[in-house]
């Protein structure tokens, strides 16, 4: 597994990705994208180095691959974000986080819309943003969506223009939770799966 990792990462290094990157796109954390990188640049004897650092990489293609999966899964995150009471718009946070959104708005009968992190905007002085041609969220009651949490900080970012925007996050749903947090910012964090550390 270790290899096809270091392969994938190499050949996004080669087109130029960056490392943060290189871990949005393996859903992996900084550290073990650096740690792939390593392995293939000839600096893996570097100290500390060696050993890969702990951490999972998510792959979901069998499910993302298959819209009749994704329905069913999308049900399950729906059922989740339900026990927060009514929501009156579900924020998907581009781009693996919108199709888990768009089949849980259909399956709660709620709005939809969409949220662009920093990272995906090219301005200098850009901020996250929620998309202008999708439903507005002032006043309303909002549950973010999105596929892995890693480190945190993209559904903390939402989070904190949601509020800005004035709306009313009641959770934040995700199919799987890597760092295995119970709440962001005073927003509960659901998942389908959630990973602890034992140690
Ligand atoms: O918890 P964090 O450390 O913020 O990482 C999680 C984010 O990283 C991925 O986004 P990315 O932009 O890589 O992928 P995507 O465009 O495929 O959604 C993932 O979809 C989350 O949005």
């Amino acid at each position: 597994m270790n290899e096809e990792l270091i392969k994938r990462a190499y050949e996004l290094r080669s087109r130029g990705f960056t490392t943060g990157e290189i871990a949005d796109e393996l859903n992996v954390s900084k550290d073990t994208a650096r740690w792939l990188i390593l392995q293939v640049t000839g600096k893996k004897m570097e100290e500390g180095t060696q050993k890969a650092p702990v951490d999972f990489a998510i792959n979901w293609k069998n499910l993302g691959s298959s819209s009749t999966r994704m329905m069913h899964v999308s049900a399950a995150m729906a059922d989740l974000a339900l026990e927060y009471g009514d929501v009156e718009v579900v924020v998907g946070i581009t781009v693996s986080g919108v199709p888990f959104a768009t089949m849980m708005a259909e399956i709660i009968d709620a709005n939809i819309t969409i949220f662009h992190p920093i990272k995906h905007r090219k301005e200098e002085d850009a901020r996250g943003a929620i998309s202008s041609n999708f439903a507005s969220v002032e006043g309303k009651k909002v549950v973010i969506v999105d596929d892995v949490i890693t480190s945190g900080r993209t559904v903390n970012e939402a989070i904190n223009i949601l509020n800005d925007l004035g709306a009313n996050p009641l959770c934040a749903v995700v199919l799987i939770d890597k760092k295995g947090i119970d709440e962001i910012e005073g927003v509960p964090v659901e998942s389908l799966i959630r990973v602890s550390r034992l140690g």
